[in-house]
């Protein structure tokens, strides 16, 4: 089977290591695997190259539309595997995109990796592919609140978060602009009997100085309701860059 990656600066597939930036494993070297395609459109999405093709009238706060055949290449499993194998860290982080959306053709990926420790990025709308599920030793689940500017039936499915609520591999991290944001966590975190504990607030940003700020009242936050603060160690590190 083939899986369709996005492409890096070079116009190769964006398969790189670098620090986790972002949740449970922050701060960790990883192998990153950026697959294209998304199911959603969130209007500050700092990989609208995965998605927002020629032709797509969705909007997105920078109006950029890219071009398909530039932003997007398709791999074998094994040219997958091969590539990923190049890179030191055995720790895989698979994300998009919506990763999830290749679900098939991940599983044949897990099963020709060999010790690794596989850790997804989805935005949660996506039930994880039956085999694939078997390899996956977290998610990283992000649903997406109003300000994504999503339609909420489309970004919010109750089956699905039911599912990810009673999933104990599912850590949550919602992404804030907004102190108000939050109010949309509390009244998800409730609906679904998610623990404090396996939430991760992260400040919306794609740049050094907004995250400084944003982080500055989340903290407070955090600490009033029992979340965890992610950070984006990545941005501060690399700014906002493919294959970082
Ligand atoms: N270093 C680094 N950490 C990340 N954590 C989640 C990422 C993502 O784009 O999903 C990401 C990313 O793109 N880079
Ligand atoms: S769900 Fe993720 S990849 Fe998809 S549009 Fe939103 S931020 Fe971008
Ligand atoms: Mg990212």
């Amino acid at each position: 089977m083939n899986l369709i990656l996005a492409t890096d600066n070079s116009g190769g597939p964006e398969i790189f290591s670098s620090l986790q930036g972002e949740g449970l494993s922050a701060g960790v070297p990883c192998t990153f695997v950026r697959l294209s395609r998304c199911n959603l459109a969130c209007v500050w999405c700092d990989t609208a190259y995965t998605w927002r093709f020629e032709g797509d009238a969705r909007p997105h706060r920078d109006g950029i539309a890219f071009n398909r055949r530039v932003n997007q290449v398709t791999l074998s499993v094994a040219e997958t595997a091969a590539a990923i194998d190049r890179h030191t860290p055995r720790r895989l982080v698979i994300t998009g995109g919506e990763p999830l959306l290749q679900g098939a053709a991940l599983a044949e990926l897990a099963a020709s990796l060999r010790g690794y420790a596989i850790e997804v990025e989805t935005n949660g709308t996506v039930a994880p592919h039956r085999r694939f599920d078997g390899y996956v030793e977290h998610y990283t689940v992000s649903p997406k609140l109003a300000h994504s500017g999503n339609a909420r039936e489309l970004a919010l499915d109750p089956v699905r978060l039911s599912a990810w609520a009673a999933e104990p591999r599912a850590w949550f991290k919602f992404v804030i602009a907004r102190p108000a944001d939050v109010e949309e966590v509390l009244a998800i975190q409730a609906r679904f009997a998610i623990a404090p504990n396996r939430i991760y607030l992260m400040p919306e940003g794609t740049g050094s100085a907004a995250l400084r700020e944003r982080t500055s009242w989340l903290a407070d936050l955090c600490l009033r309701h029992g979340f965890r603060l992610s950070d984006r160690l990545h941005i501060h590190l690399y700014g906002d860059t493919r294959g970082t």
